[in-house]
């Protein structure tokens, strides 16, 4: 369960601080998956890295899975980041000089070198994003759709209960975009994880089984 409660944020500048969230909540059981959408500037980025425990909020409380990401330390906070939630960009973050399976291990080197069993799940994951014969291939030479593929299943590494994807299909044409929404539902679904999704793409947005329109900071109901 994701519970987001009165969150606000703002930004101090030489003036007036900068208010860019104002009073946002919402919550979210496992399964369910949400688009966050909304004119540029609307605060959407802002609202994901703070569910994604990346920023702080001036005021209000997130709670995950009955945690309160900012109520742990450091250290606590970045292993709980790591084992509940995962990322996905619009321009993937992979790292070039890394194979695509090692890619895709890199949310389990947070506890030295990979298990086993992480091995194994990220080789089943590539199995179903369609990359298995890719494994060994570096990100450079696969295509943008490719990459994003391996961008979700990184994500999914770990088990996280809450995944987070800013424009993931941002970058590529529609038929790509198609797939990857499909992929990345498929996935959320067999896992019965959290999905929030920050997109301009209509058809994204409404491949999600709820969206919500962000303006001027506010959630629209
Ligand atoms: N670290 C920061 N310091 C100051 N202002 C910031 C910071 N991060 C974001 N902002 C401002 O907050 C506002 C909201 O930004 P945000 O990136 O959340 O919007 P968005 O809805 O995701 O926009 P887009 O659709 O264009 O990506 C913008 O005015 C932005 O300039």
């Amino acid at each position: 369960m994701l519970v987001a409660t009165g969150i606000s944020k703002s930004y101090p500048t030489p003036g007036e601080p900068l208010q860019v969230l104002r009073d946002v909540s919402l919550r979210l059981a496992a399964g369910d998956s949400l688009a966050i959408v909304g004119p540029s500037g609307a605060g959407k980025s802002t609202l994901l890295q703070i569910l994604g425990t990346l920023d702080e909020p001036t005021e209000g409380t997130v709670q995950l899975n009955d945690v309160d990401p900012f109520q742990l330390e450091e250290t606590e906070l970045a292993r709980f980041r790591n084992r509940q939630i995962g990322f996905i960009f619009q321009d993937h973050h992979l790292l070039p000089q890394l194979t695509v399976l090692e890619n895709v291990l890199i949310p389990a080197l947070a506890n030295g070198r990979p298990s086993a069993e992480s091995k194994e799940r990220a080789a089943d994951l590539l199995q179903r994003v369609g990359l298995a014969s890719r494994a060994t291939h570096l990100p450079g030479e696969l295509s943008g759709g490719e990459r994003e593929r391996v961008a979700v299943a990184r994500a999914l590494l770990n088990r996280p209960s809450l995944i987070l994807a800013d424009e993931p299909t941002g970058n590529l044409d529609r038929r790509t975009a198609d797939a990857i929404t499909e992929l990345l539902l498929r996935l959320q679904q067999d896992e019965n994880a959290i999905l929030v999704t920050v997109t301009h793409s209509p058809t994204l947005a409404a491949a999600m089984a709820k969206q919500q329109t962000l303006i001027d900071g506010q959630l629209q109901a």
